[in-house]
């Protein structure tokens, strides 16, 4: 067994202290021997692997007890971390005075805290003879007792361990190829500060690089193949072993020898055009291949190989896990129906849009089809493999926008996760996040929605740091944009930056041939909707637009007949409105006399009430009966203004007309 001697001035608890500090790195791998100065006999000679002293004028007098200078270490020595933080936090170039044993140990430790960095104070060494009456604070390696009284703060950075920059000269003296030590010394680079600043982390980074690089090339689904300048395989793991079909051991082979051909011909390629699909022997692959250079010169290649049916698994299992967050867009263009040339234009403009990836902003009335249209862009772009993730801006409490959208980090504020939460931007990566009701944003958010658009970076609530995002947004809104910007409700700089792409879609009522095709379509069954329905929903408003329109569907359906919807199957909103029917009114007033006019429409209601209805001459013969004076042409021109306001139809398979619900309604008002 190898074995360390320590070489301490006299019997103290720092020997023990020094010896239980190697002992948590080596553990039983070594033997320690302790050696004091004042015991050491002229003549004597120590004789173990290495030798550690703590000062270098003790390595001179050690000189004369061993054969080998170069056996000599002499120890450098740190504190811990959370000793040293009180340090730091005090304020910038202040006196802090530093107490030690003595004048040597003193200094010593002013040197150590400057190298780890404690640069912002003024150390003065402790003078016992002196009288420091303008410092207030002090600093002691654990003798406290030494303190001063007049000093208002101590702080005790405790008792000083091994630096690492010590133990990586042990093990590579005496070539200690261990794991556990390894993994130790990992451990306490993590607790004890480095006096040569960096050389923890360089030593750590590396050794944890070179394994975490084993295990990703052997855990990586991906075939990975290394070969050095000269065509020597150097890496190889079991994904490509796999996927080729390898069965031999080739590691260290040049590909010149190889026996499989195929094989051969893959390794041989000067050149792979990236994710192109090739047969190898019964299987389809790709092959991306790339050199590899150091200092400037190239010194191997590096093959990334994959079968496709495997990339097709993972497409495939991204939806499923997409799917299950409810994070995809279920409809595609195909779903939005219409009638109307206006929205087939729409969709049209929709569709062209798609394919780019700038911002949309989609403008309309609530209810009409706004987030189906985004959706319809996501499913239709190159992203709709990705997350298609939707918020509504006015239905989330402001508070709580921020961090839904840009997530926070832990302990960003009371009732924070632990570990923080990934924002709707992050969820949505690679695809597109649909920011519904925009104009309901605050304006501390728009600033920072627009900073995330300009840079494409996020930063999370709390966080310090920005991420990166690749995400389209397509928002949209019911409101008048341009009128809140001169109401600075609303960023103009924000609206010129989401508008790139602009889609109106009109309401329902500017598409009145849609009202009727969509009735049927969302009642789902043959059903025959009668010539009053038809009057009073084409007359409607639709303020709740398609929306609107599909509920009233399914109350059709459940209260309609078997054959035909009629108007005691609509819902109250339709039928009950306290209709201002002034405007039919005028319309009649200014084109036909109201008095005659009102006859007219009397004398088809008395004869609808009878179950009856009547042509022109009927109604001619009937007025002049009661005296009106009235031709057949006046006749003709009171009804089809009438026709032209719903207010009489011509009841089809009958003769004659009748008045219509909306007709009885306006004729109770002139009567
Ligand atoms: N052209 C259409 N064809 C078929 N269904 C439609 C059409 N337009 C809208 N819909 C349906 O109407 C409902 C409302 O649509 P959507 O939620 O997309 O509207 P919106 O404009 O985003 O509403 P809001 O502004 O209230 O968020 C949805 O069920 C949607 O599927």
């Amino acid at each position: 067994m190898k074995t360390i001697g320590i070489v301490t001035d006299g019997l103290s608890t720092l020997e023990v202290f020094l010896n239980n500090n190697i002992k948590m790195i080596f553990k039983d791998k070594l033997k320690i021997n302790n050696y004091f100065f004042n015991n050491l006999q002229k003549g004597q000679k120590i004789d173990d692997d290495i030798i550690l002293v703590m000062l270098r004028d003790r390595s001179i007098k050690l000189k004369n007890y061993i054969d080998d200078s170069k056996k000599i270490i002499i120890i450098n020595r740190s504190v811990k971390q959370k000793d040293i933080y009180r340090l730091f936090s005090l304020p910038k170039n202040i006196d802090v005075l530093v107490v030690n044993d003595n004048k040597e140990t003193i200094l010593e430790t002013i040197s150590m805290l400057y190298h780890i960095g404690i640069n912002h104070l003024n150390l003065i060494p402790y003078d016992k003879e002196k009288e420091y009456k303008d410092i207030k604070v002090c600093v002691t390696p654990g003798e406290t007792h030494l303190v001063p009284d007049y000093i208002e703060e101590v702080i005790d950075i405790g008792h000083r361990f091994i630096d690492i920059s010590t133990f990586l000269q042990i093990i590579t003296k005496l070539k200690i190829d261990e794991k556990e030590v390894t993994q130790r010394l990992i451990k306490y680079s993590e607790e004890v500060i480095s006096i040569h600043s960096g050389i923890n982390h360089t030593y750590k980074n590396l050794t944890v690089e070179n394994d975490e690089l084993k295990s990703i090339i052997k855990l990586s689904k991906n075939g990975m193949i290394l070969l050095s300048n000269e065509g020597i395989i150097k890496v190889l793991n079991e994904s490509v072993k796999n996927i080729l079909d390898i069965k031999e051991d080739i590691i260290g082979k040049n590909i010149k020898n190889l026996d499989d051909k195929e094989l051969k011909d893959i390794l041989n390629k000067d050149k792979t055009k990236d994710d192109n699909v090739i047969k190898y022997k019964d299987k389809y692959i790709t092959i991306n291949k790339h050199t590899i250079n150091s200092f400037g010169k190239n010194i191997g290649s590096y093959f990334c190989i994959q079968e496709v049916t495997y990339i097709k698994k993972l497409e495939q299992n991204l939806s499923k896990v997409l799917k299950d967050k409810g994070q995809v867009a279920r409809y595609t263009f195909d779903d939005i129906k219409t009638n109307s040339i206006n929205m087939e234009n729409t969709k049209k403009l929709a569709r062209k849009i798609s394919k780019s990836d700038y911002t949309v902003l989609i403008t309309g009335e609530s209810g009409t089809g706004k987030e189906l249209l985004a959706q319809s862009i996501h499913n239709d772009s190159n992203r709709s493999k990705q997350p298609f993730i939707a918020i509504n801006c006015a239905a989330m409490p402001e508070n709580l926008l921020e961090s839904e959208l840009f997530g926070y980090e832990e302990g960003a504020f009371t009732g924070a996760l632990k570990g923080g939460k990934k924002g709707l931007f992050e969820q949505a990566h690679n695809g597109t996040i649909f920011l519904d009701e925009i104009g309901d944003m605050p304006m501390y958010l728009q600033t920072k929605l627009l900073r995330v658009l300009q840079e494409n970076q996020i930063m999370p609530v709390g966080g310090q740091s920005v991420i990166d995002i690749d995400v389209r947004v397509i928002a949209a809104t019911n409101r008048d944009l341009l009128k809140m910007i001169k109401e600075e409700k609303f960023r103009a700089d924000l609206y010129y930056r989401i508008n790139v792409l602009p889609i109106h879609i009109p309401p329902l009522r500017e598409r009145k041939e849609d009202i009727d095709m969509m009735l049927k379509h969302f009642i789902k069954r043959k059903i025959k909707v009668s010539e009053d329905v038809k009057i009073i929903i084409n007359d409607y408003d639709w303020p709740g637009n398609i929306r609107e329109l599909r509920n009233t569907a399914m109350y059709i359906d459940t209260m309609a007949s078997k054959d035909e919807v009629t108007t005691n199957d609509l819902p109250h909103n339709l039928t009950n409105i306290k209709k201002d029917y002034k405007k039919d009114i005028d319309y009649i007033k200014n084109r036909t006399s109201l008095e005659k006019t009102v006859k007219v429409m009397k004398c088809i209601k008395n004869h609808n009430d009878l179950n009856k209805s009547l042509g022109r001459s009927a109604i001619l013969k009937e007025l002049i009966k009661e005296d009106i004076l009235i031709s057949e042409g006046e006749i003709r021109h009171i009804l089809e203004v009438l026709k032209g306001r719903n207010i009489v139809v011509s009841k089809s398979g009958r003769k004659g007309s009748e008045l219509s619900q909306k007709g009885i309604e306006v004729l109770k008002l002139l009567k």
